[in-house]
């Protein structure tokens, strides 16, 4: 055996020159610990002993998190003092539901701890027991907290409605509440819903008419020359200009001009919607790497996050001006002698703000908050659910022939529309809406602070036996609808599966009637106290456009010989909503009442 260093230490007990090298090797280690606190006193000596303490206490989690607990999977791989950092920050935000899914996989009952920098401990609850508790049962103890604020703050501000908490979140909250109660609120939507299909029918209208060259199918089959007409749309960029301009009308009485009858004008995106999308994902990036705020700041993304945000807020700020000159109030430098043609007649949600305030920043986060849930949320379902019936057409069938029943065979030639109230009647197409939704849910992941230690109690029947779940004050609780949607144990074993039926049953006529789910099961409206306050507008929205452009047109995905930009399947982006990875196109032509 080599005469080495360690056997010296380790040689024979008791023989003397074992014995004299373990002396030296005391006195040395001595020595050093002599000069280290002659040099740095006892700082030094004292931080490296504590730091081996503490990585001795958190061998395998982020320091000062709380300790293992019965009923919550501890992820694999955390590391001394750091936990899981290195593997979210190696994730990023890649692929990252399927991330979420893995980890939920690896855990008897799909919830788990990850404890990581930036955050602390998050305690992923995938489970609608679960969440019930958080957001109903004990929803005082789990406010939104600093990490949103903190993350989203400099878009969203403060004390947005998407943001805040306690007395902040509930004056918002009732405010707007009131714009969504009011009949007169309802008339406005559907006319500004109306004119905004009646524009969208246009633009279909002239590109369905162009005379066609060749049309190739999903399976890549060319139909050669045709007589046949038709032409190409972009139809995420025409949901997210749907949205955004009937959002601005009826919520600012603002004419953004993005939706016009111009089908040209879908060809580039508007710069709003661009720097819109760009600051929500680099916000999503916040929640993944604790060095944020460094690495903006001296990054080209940090540069263009930046000029982002001036131009939403300048965006923002002119809907504001314009209004508040509008009602007399003075702002340097804007002198607007016409109003504009929506204001005034209406009490819309910016007009129930103003009576409360008229100071710019306050409006600024009111109108920017609701841009993002009026505008991103809706626009996406729309385009996962164009995406899943072009994928399944035989929901298409059962679609028209409901708006045929309801509406008459030649509403949408004649230009009939669905009312805000009617949108009910149509259940099979909101059970399309929904089961997009639930599939590709808006709000993809989210999450809540922990004031006090607490007990999380599943609530409800508790099928699976799931256990209580110890929580401390300010680690943090997290759910992922993605996630929990695709789980057999809530939806069945279909949950994967683009299946509306699971909304729906037939009535004793033979009829489909709604089945309503659990506000904890179908939670992509968040449930609670905090329910989404546009969940009735968005169906209206998505019904009244199925039941208008379904009826009238067909819808094929393009290909990529035809100049399609995305994949099929379509991939996420990452983001804090759910938008897709690229916009895609479809094929537009007249309806083919043969098929
Ligand atoms: C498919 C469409 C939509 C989906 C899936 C959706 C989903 C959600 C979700 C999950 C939340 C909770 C967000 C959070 O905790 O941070 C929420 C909140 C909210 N949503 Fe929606 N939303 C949709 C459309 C709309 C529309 C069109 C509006 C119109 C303004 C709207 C207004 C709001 C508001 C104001 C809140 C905040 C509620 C509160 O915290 O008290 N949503 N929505």
């Amino acid at each position: 055996m080599p005469h080495t260093y360690w056997n010296n230490i380790v040689s024979t007990p008791g023989s003397s020159a074992g014995m004299g090298q373990s002396n030296q090797i005391v006195d040395h280690a001595s020595n050093l610990l002599q000069a280290t606190i002659d040099r740095f006193g006892l700082i030094l000596p004292s931080a490296v002993l504590a730091l081996l303490i503490l990585g001795f206490i958190y061998h395998d989690r982020l320091v000062f998190s709380p300790g293992k607990r019965s009923g919550i999977y501890d992820i694999p791989g955390g590391l001394p003092l750091i936990g899981h950092t290195h593997q979210i920050m190696k994730f990023g935000t890649t692929n990252q539901f399927h991330r979420f899914q893995e980890l939920a996989l690896m855990s008897p009952t799909q919830c788990y701890r990850l404890t990581f920098a930036g955050v602390g401990s998050m305690i992923m609850i995938n489970r609608p027991e679960y969440i019930e508790y958080v957001q109903k049962t004990n929803f005082e103890n789990y406010p939104k907290g600093f990490q949103f604020r903190d993350k989203l703050g400099d878009l969203l501000g403060h004390d947005g409605i998407f943001v805040a908490d306690g007395d902040v979140w509930k004056t918002q909250r009732k405010m707007a509440s009131h714009m969504f109660s009011a009949n007169q609120f309802n008339n406005w939507v559907r006319v500004v819903v109306h004119n905004e299909l009646n524009t969208i029918d246009t633009i279909l209208d002239k590109v369905a008419s162009q005379k066609r060259f060749s049309i190739q199918g999903l399976d890549g089959t060319t139909s050669g020359m045709s007589d046949a007409k038709g032409g190409m749309v972009n139809m995420t960029e025409l949901f997210f200009r749907y949205t955004l301009s009937s959002f601005a009308k009826m919520a600012f009485g603002s004419d953004l001009g993005c939706l016009t009858e111009d089908p040209a004008s879908l060809e580039n995106p508007h710069p709003f919607a661009v720097a819109f999308d760009f600051s929500q994902g680099v916000m999503n990036k916040r929640f993944v790497n604790p060095f944020w705020r460094i690495l903006e700041a001296i990054t080209p993304e940090g540069a263009r996050m930046r000029s982002s945000i001036k131009l939403i807020r300048n965006f923002g700020t002119a809907i504001i001006k314009q209004r508040l000159v509008e009602a007399g109030i003075k702002i340097d430098g804007i002198d607007l002698n016409e109003k504009s043609e929506f204001s005034q007649e209406h009490k819309d949600l910016l007009a129930l703000f103003m009576e409360q305030t008229q100071d710019p920043e306050a409006l600024l986060t009111v109108v920017l908050n609701f841009m993002i849930a009026g505008r991103d949320t809706t626009a996406q379902t729309l385009s996962w659910l164009l995406y899943e019936l072009c994928a399944n057409p035989e929901h298409v069938k059962l679609i028209r022939e409901e708006v045929d029943r309801v509406l008459g065979p030649d509403a949408a030639e004649q230009r009939v529309r669905v009312n805000y109230t009617d949108f009910k009647k149509f259940p099979y197409t909101l059970a399309c809406f929904h089961e997009a939704a639930r599939l590709h849910p808006s709000v993809p992941k989210n999450g809540k602070e922990i004031l006090r230690d607490d007990v999380i109690v599943p609530q409800g029947p508790n099928p699976h036996n799931l256990p209580p779940i110890k929580v401390y004050a300010k680690e943090r609780v997290g759910w992922s609808d993605w996630v929990m949607n695709r789980l057999p144990e809530v939806w069945g074993e279909d949950a994967d599966q683009f299946n509306p039926k699971r909304f729906l049953e037939k009535d004793e006529k033979g009829g489909w009637s709604y089945v309503q789910q659990s506000q904890w099961k179908f939670h992509v409206f968040n449930a609670g106290p905090r329910l989404c306050l546009g969940m009735n507008l968005a169906g209206f929205e998505g019904v009244s456009f199925l039941a208008a452009m379904l009826q009238k047109y067909d819808f094929t995905w393009a290909s990529k010989q035809q100049g399609q930009t995305s994949d099929w399947p379509p991939m996420y982006a990452n983001s804090v909503t759910h938008p897709m990875k690229d916009s895609y196109q479809c094929i537009i032509t007249p309806r083919n009442y043969n098929e």
